[in-house]
Protein backbone atom coordinates (compact mmCIF):
# COMPACT_ATOMS: atom_id res chain seq x y z
CA UNK A 1 0.00 0.00 0.00
CA UNK A 2 1.33 3.33 -0.80
CA UNK A 3 0.52 7.16 0.59
CA UNK A 4 1.97 9.38 -2.24
CA UNK A 5 0.83 12.59 -0.15
CA UNK A 6 2.66 15.83 0.34
CA UNK A 7 3.35 15.87 4.31
CA UNK A 8 0.70 18.74 5.26
CA UNK A 9 -1.63 16.56 7.45
CA UNK A 10 -5.45 17.09 6.58
CA UNK A 11 -6.61 17.87 10.58
CA UNK A 12 -9.86 16.64 9.68
CA UNK A 13 -9.64 13.44 8.36
CA UNK A 14 -7.77 12.22 11.66
CA UNK A 15 -9.37 12.32 15.37
CA UNK A 16 -7.61 15.35 17.29
CA UNK A 17 -5.52 12.77 19.31
CA UNK A 18 -4.06 11.08 16.64
CA UNK A 19 -2.03 13.63 15.75
CA UNK A 20 1.44 15.42 17.22
CA UNK A 21 2.00 18.38 16.15
CA UNK A 22 4.77 20.10 18.34
CA UNK A 23 8.02 19.12 17.37
CA UNK A 24 10.33 17.81 19.93
CA UNK A 25 12.11 20.53 21.23
CA UNK A 26 14.45 18.99 23.40
CA UNK A 27 15.66 16.85 21.03
CA UNK A 28 16.12 19.43 18.13
CA UNK A 29 18.11 21.61 20.90
CA UNK A 30 20.99 18.65 20.89
CA UNK A 31 20.52 17.70 16.94
CA UNK A 32 21.04 19.94 14.39
CA UNK A 33 18.76 19.10 11.29
CA UNK A 34 21.69 17.99 8.47
CA UNK A 35 22.20 21.20 6.33
CA UNK A 36 21.24 19.43 3.06
CA UNK A 37 17.86 19.13 4.57
CA UNK A 38 17.43 22.44 5.83
CA UNK A 39 15.86 24.24 3.04
CA UNK A 40 13.54 21.99 1.48
CA UNK A 41 10.42 22.53 -0.37
CA UNK A 42 7.31 19.87 0.28
CA UNK A 43 7.33 19.11 -3.45
CA UNK A 44 10.25 17.87 -2.83
CA UNK A 45 8.83 14.86 -0.19
CA UNK A 46 7.41 11.75 -0.73
CA UNK A 47 6.65 9.35 1.78
CA UNK A 48 6.37 5.66 0.86
CA UNK A 49 4.00 3.61 3.41
CA UNK A 50 3.78 0.19 3.79
CA UNK A 51 1.48 -0.24 7.20
CA UNK A 52 1.83 -4.51 6.86
CA UNK A 53 5.28 -5.85 5.91
CA UNK A 54 5.74 -9.40 6.00
CA UNK A 55 2.02 -10.06 5.02
CA UNK A 56 2.47 -14.03 4.55
CA UNK A 57 4.20 -13.92 7.75
CA UNK A 58 1.28 -12.25 9.45
CA UNK A 59 -1.20 -14.93 7.78
CA UNK A 60 1.45 -17.63 9.29
CA UNK A 61 1.95 -16.31 12.68
CA UNK A 62 5.77 -15.33 12.48
CA UNK A 63 4.49 -11.99 13.68
CA UNK A 64 8.30 -10.97 15.00
CA UNK A 65 8.75 -10.31 11.13
CA UNK A 66 5.95 -8.07 10.56
CA UNK A 67 6.98 -4.70 9.93
CA UNK A 68 5.39 -1.25 9.74
CA UNK A 69 7.37 0.67 7.06
CA UNK A 70 7.70 5.06 6.31
CA UNK A 71 10.05 5.96 4.04
CA UNK A 72 10.95 9.75 3.34
CA UNK A 73 12.45 10.24 -0.19
CA UNK A 74 13.51 13.30 -0.95
CA UNK A 75 14.44 14.20 -4.47
CA UNK A 76 13.83 10.62 -5.79
CA UNK A 77 16.37 9.47 -3.13
CA UNK A 78 15.55 7.25 -0.02
CA UNK A 79 16.80 9.77 2.94
CA UNK A 80 15.10 9.05 6.04
CA UNK A 81 12.80 5.68 7.21
CA UNK A 82 11.40 4.34 10.10
CA UNK A 83 11.23 0.42 11.09
CA UNK A 84 8.49 -0.53 13.56
CA UNK A 85 8.13 -3.78 14.36
CA UNK A 86 5.22 -3.95 16.77
CA UNK A 87 5.75 -8.00 18.00
CA UNK A 88 8.90 -7.87 18.88
CA UNK A 89 9.96 -8.93 22.01
CA UNK A 90 12.79 -7.53 24.17
CA UNK A 91 14.43 -9.12 26.80
CA UNK A 92 12.78 -6.42 29.09
CA UNK A 93 9.44 -8.42 28.28
CA UNK A 94 8.50 -4.95 26.48
CA UNK A 95 6.71 -5.63 23.41
CA UNK A 96 7.18 -3.85 20.02
CA UNK A 97 10.41 -1.47 18.88
CA UNK A 98 10.87 1.41 16.82
CA UNK A 99 14.45 1.94 14.24
CA UNK A 100 15.06 5.11 12.44
CA UNK A 101 17.76 5.78 10.06
CA UNK A 102 18.29 9.22 8.63
CA UNK A 103 21.09 9.48 6.18
CA UNK A 104 24.10 10.93 6.80
CA UNK A 105 23.21 11.54 10.57
CA UNK A 106 23.18 7.76 11.77
CA UNK A 107 20.24 5.05 13.42
CA UNK A 108 18.17 4.41 16.53
CA UNK A 109 16.18 2.06 18.24
CA UNK A 110 18.67 -0.15 17.39
CA UNK A 111 22.59 -1.20 18.44
CA UNK A 112 24.28 -2.62 15.32
CA UNK A 113 26.16 -5.67 15.49
CA UNK A 114 28.60 -6.26 12.77
CA UNK A 115 27.82 -10.23 11.22
CA UNK A 116 30.45 -12.85 12.13
CA UNK A 117 33.75 -12.54 10.37
CA UNK A 118 34.25 -16.10 9.45
CA UNK A 119 31.33 -17.11 8.07
CA UNK A 120 29.19 -15.60 4.87
CA UNK A 121 26.02 -14.92 5.92
CA UNK A 122 22.67 -14.10 3.17
CA UNK A 123 19.16 -13.55 3.62
CA UNK A 124 16.24 -14.10 1.31
CA UNK A 125 12.63 -14.04 0.70
CA UNK A 126 10.64 -17.69 2.39
CA UNK A 127 7.73 -17.06 0.20
CA UNK A 128 8.52 -15.36 -3.03
CA UNK A 129 11.42 -17.53 -4.72
CA UNK A 130 12.24 -19.02 -8.33
CA UNK A 131 14.74 -19.87 -10.32
CA UNK A 132 16.72 -16.68 -10.97
CA UNK A 133 16.61 -15.85 -7.26
CA UNK A 134 18.34 -19.40 -6.56
CA UNK A 135 20.69 -19.03 -9.20
CA UNK A 136 21.87 -15.63 -7.65
CA UNK A 137 22.06 -16.81 -4.06
CA UNK A 138 24.01 -20.21 -5.49
CA UNK A 139 26.55 -17.91 -7.01
CA UNK A 140 27.32 -16.18 -3.52
CA UNK A 141 28.20 -19.52 -2.51
CA UNK A 142 27.23 -18.14 1.09
CA UNK A 143 27.86 -20.96 4.46
CA UNK A 144 23.92 -20.17 5.46
CA UNK A 145 20.87 -19.02 3.93
CA UNK A 146 18.18 -17.31 6.11
CA UNK A 147 14.88 -17.81 4.24
CA UNK A 148 12.62 -14.76 6.19
CA UNK A 149 9.92 -12.83 4.91
CA UNK A 150 9.67 -9.06 5.25
CA UNK A 151 11.69 -6.44 3.66
CA UNK A 152 11.88 -4.56 6.70
CA UNK A 153 12.97 -7.67 8.83
CA UNK A 154 15.36 -8.93 6.79
CA UNK A 155 17.54 -5.21 6.86
CA UNK A 156 16.74 -5.69 10.88
CA UNK A 157 18.30 -8.97 10.14
CA UNK A 158 21.43 -6.86 8.49
CA UNK A 159 21.46 -4.12 11.12
CA UNK A 160 21.51 -7.13 14.23
CA UNK A 161 24.73 -8.70 12.88
CA UNK A 162 22.67 -12.22 11.17
CA UNK A 163 23.22 -11.46 7.78
CA UNK A 164 26.04 -9.78 5.94
CA UNK A 165 23.67 -9.38 2.50
CA UNK A 166 19.97 -9.47 1.39
CA UNK A 167 19.77 -10.83 -1.72
CA UNK A 168 16.43 -11.13 -3.82
CA UNK A 169 16.95 -11.49 -7.39
CA UNK A 170 12.71 -10.48 -8.04
CA UNK A 171 10.55 -8.02 -9.50
CA UNK A 172 8.23 -9.13 -6.36
CA UNK A 173 9.25 -6.00 -4.32
CA UNK A 174 7.89 -2.55 -4.51
CA UNK A 175 8.97 0.68 -3.28
CA UNK A 176 6.92 0.64 -0.50
CA UNK A 177 8.74 -1.75 0.67
CA UNK A 178 12.27 -0.58 0.34
CA UNK A 179 12.50 3.28 0.31
CA UNK A 180 12.59 3.24 4.76
CA UNK A 181 14.99 0.28 4.77
CA UNK A 182 17.35 1.28 2.21
CA UNK A 183 17.29 4.71 3.94
CA UNK A 184 17.84 2.74 7.63
CA UNK A 185 20.16 0.34 6.24
CA UNK A 186 22.04 3.36 4.70
CA UNK A 187 22.01 5.27 7.57
CA UNK A 188 24.17 2.90 9.50
CA UNK A 189 26.88 2.91 6.36
CA UNK A 190 25.35 -0.37 4.11
CA UNK A 191 24.07 -0.06 0.86
CA UNK A 192 20.60 -0.87 -0.89
CA UNK A 193 20.25 -1.24 -4.80
CA UNK A 194 18.80 -2.94 -7.69
CA UNK A 195 20.93 -6.41 -8.58
CA UNK A 196 22.71 -3.82 -10.92
CA UNK A 197 24.04 -1.90 -8.47
CA UNK A 198 21.61 0.92 -9.00
CA UNK A 199 19.69 2.57 -6.48
CA UNK A 200 16.27 3.08 -6.79
CA UNK A 201 14.39 6.61 -7.67
CA UNK A 202 11.28 7.18 -5.31
CA UNK A 203 10.07 9.97 -6.85
CA UNK A 204 6.20 10.74 -7.01
CA UNK A 205 6.01 9.86 -10.70
CA UNK A 206 8.27 6.46 -10.44
CA UNK A 207 6.14 2.86 -10.85
CA UNK A 208 5.43 0.97 -7.97
CA UNK A 209 7.56 -2.56 -9.03
CA UNK A 210 11.27 -3.09 -8.17
CA UNK A 211 11.60 -4.72 -11.07
CA UNK A 212 15.27 -5.43 -11.02
CA UNK A 213 15.88 -6.81 -7.63
CA UNK A 214 16.70 -5.72 -4.00
CA UNK A 215 20.63 -6.26 -3.14
CA UNK A 216 21.47 -4.86 0.02
CA UNK A 217 24.67 -5.32 2.00
CA UNK A 218 25.83 -4.09 5.43
CA UNK A 219 28.05 -2.13 6.48
CA UNK A 220 31.84 -3.05 6.41
CA UNK A 221 30.68 -5.37 3.17
CA UNK A 222 31.67 -5.05 -0.10
CA UNK A 223 28.31 -4.16 -2.33
CA UNK A 224 30.76 -4.29 -5.61
CA UNK A 225 32.39 -7.81 -4.40
CA UNK A 226 28.99 -9.04 -4.32
CA UNK A 227 27.64 -7.14 -7.55
CA UNK A 228 30.62 -8.68 -9.62
CA UNK A 229 29.89 -12.33 -8.13
CA UNK A 230 26.06 -11.96 -9.53
CA UNK A 231 25.88 -14.22 -12.57
CA UNK A 232 25.56 -12.26 -16.05
CA UNK A 233 22.27 -14.53 -16.46
CA UNK A 234 20.34 -13.03 -13.26
CA UNK A 235 21.90 -9.53 -14.27
CA UNK A 236 20.08 -9.97 -17.59
CA UNK A 237 16.63 -10.94 -16.68
CA UNK A 238 16.47 -8.67 -13.90
CA UNK A 239 17.64 -5.71 -16.93
CA UNK A 240 14.15 -7.17 -19.47
CA UNK A 241 11.62 -6.79 -16.37
N1 LIG B 1 6.61 -12.39 -6.37
C1 LIG B 1 6.03 -11.49 -5.57
N2 LIG B 1 4.73 -11.18 -5.73
C2 LIG B 1 4.14 -10.27 -4.92
N3 LIG B 1 4.77 -9.61 -3.90
C3 LIG B 1 6.05 -9.90 -3.73
C4 LIG B 1 6.75 -10.84 -4.53
N4 LIG B 1 8.01 -10.91 -4.10
C5 LIG B 1 8.13 -10.03 -3.08
N5 LIG B 1 6.95 -9.42 -2.85
C6 LIG B 1 6.65 -8.44 -1.81
O1 LIG B 1 7.86 -7.88 -1.32
C7 LIG B 1 7.88 -7.88 0.11
C8 LIG B 1 9.04 -8.70 0.60
O2 LIG B 1 8.90 -10.01 0.09
P1 LIG B 1 9.37 -11.27 0.91
O3 LIG B 1 8.59 -11.25 2.19
O4 LIG B 1 9.08 -12.45 0.05
O5 LIG B 1 10.83 -11.04 1.13
C9 LIG B 1 6.54 -8.43 0.57
O6 LIG B 1 5.73 -7.33 0.91
P2 LIG B 1 4.36 -7.48 1.73
O7 LIG B 1 4.54 -8.56 2.71
O8 LIG B 1 4.19 -6.13 2.33
O9 LIG B 1 3.32 -7.78 0.72
C10 LIG B 1 6.05 -9.17 -0.64
O10 LIG B 1 4.67 -9.20 -0.78
MG1 LIG C 1 5.77 -5.03 1.95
Amino acid sequence: MISKLKPTVQRNAVPDDWLITESNTEFLEKHKCPETLADLKESDVVIWVDPLDGTSEYTQGFLERVTVLIGIAINDRAVAGVIHQPYYKAESGDVGRTIWGLKGYGTGGILPVSPPSDRFLVTTTRSHSNVIVQSALDALAPDEVLRVGGAGYKVLQLLEGKAHAYVFASAGCKKWDTCAPEAVLEANGGTLTDMLGRHYRYGKDVRFPNSSGVLGTVAGVSHDDILSKIPDSVKQAMKQD
